[in-house]
């Protein structure tokens, strides 16, 4: 049976809500501590191959089953399954699919280290049928974007059904999720700055994990990043500059493209930003075909 990616240890806090009436989660029910550090070893379960991953319990309104919480029972993958490649109405900027197989609708886009999922709950009704995910390290915030989703697909019938939220460390597994080429856009908004030098070795850009993500990414996708740590969004730029399989994208090019444009605002982390006045350093990089 493929791994669900439930982690039974999460407290019941969307009971307790619903059983006062609530449908919508309360973020401050969902707080825990700003940082975890992405180097431990935690506890979930991971799935081997990204084949193994249950992805119908996330989106099951795209495997041939009705519109659900995630916390509803998977219905199977099979036929009349809707594709989630990039259909007509998706911005023009969207990458092609790379390849993937005809029954099993891929995620193409991911947002790493999401939050409270703001960026995910803006994309979704830009691009209506890509599959996107958040990957998020914080269990009770993972739970929180999850609950948000469920009660947003409960009040709006037909829509949010193409984004979810997995727990895992994505400075660890990204693989384990998504195969080569899968992935048309990745973003990392607002990362943790580790501003420490000793803790420089934790940021989640460096030259390590970008061949990772030029794995993951197909040719023509797109890593979006932004901060409002200046020494951050110089190195993440310098990472990304001296990467062979990388190439930035130029800030008019980036005007057309819808994504590019949710980076500063979408996010809780970027209304703080913004609500306090502070400046941000915005790099955004194609991923580009070795020579
Ligand atoms: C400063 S917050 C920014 C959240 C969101 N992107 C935003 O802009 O509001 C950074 C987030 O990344 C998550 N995070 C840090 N390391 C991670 C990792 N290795 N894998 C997944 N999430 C991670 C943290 O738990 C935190 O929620």
């Amino acid at each position: 049976m493929p791994w669900t990616g439930k982690d039974t240890r999460v407290p019941g806090v969307q009971g307790r809500q619903l059983a006062q009436g609530k449908s919508h989660p309360r973020k401050r029910l969902y707080r825990s501590r700003a940082h975890s550090n992405p180097l431990n070893d935690s506890h979930f379960p991971v799935p081997a191959h990204p084949q193994d991953f249950d992805w119908a319990t996330y989106y099951p309104a795209f495997f041939g089953g009705a519109s659900a919480s995630h916390d509803e029972a998977a219905p199977s993958t099979s036929a009349g399954a809707a594709t989630a490649s990039t259909s007509a109405a998706a911005p023009a900027d969207a990458a092609a699919p790379p390849a993937g197989s005809a029954e099993q609708p891929l995620v193409r886009f991911a947002d790493v280290g999401c939050g409270f999922g703001g960026l995910l709950i803006r994309l979704s009704p830009l691009y209506p049928d890509t599959l996107m995910v958040g990957m998020e390290l914080r269990d009770r915030v993972t739970e929180y974007v999850k609950e948000r989703i469920a009660a947003l697909r409960r009040e709006e019938p037909g829509k949010y059904d193409n984004v979810s939220c997995i727990r895992t460390n994505a400075q660890k597994y990204l693989p384990n999720y998504f195969a080569k080429g899968q992935l048309q856009k990745l973003f990392f908004l607002f990362p943790d700055p580790h501003f420490k030098k000793a803790n420089h070795r934790r940021r989640i850009i460096n030259t390590t994990l970008l061949d990772e993500y030029a794995y993951i990414l197909a040719v023509g996708g797109i890593i979006y990043t932004i901060t409002d740590v200046q020494e951050l969004g110089d190195w993440m730029r310098d990472k990304l500059e001296s990467h062979p399989l990388f190439e930035r994208i130029s800030d008019d090019e980036l005007a057309a493209d819808p994504a590019a444009n949710l980076l500063e605002t979408a996010t809780e982390e970027g209304q703080k930003v913004a609500r306090n006045g502070g400046k941000t350093w915005r790099s955004v990089y194609r991923r580009i075909a070795s020579t």
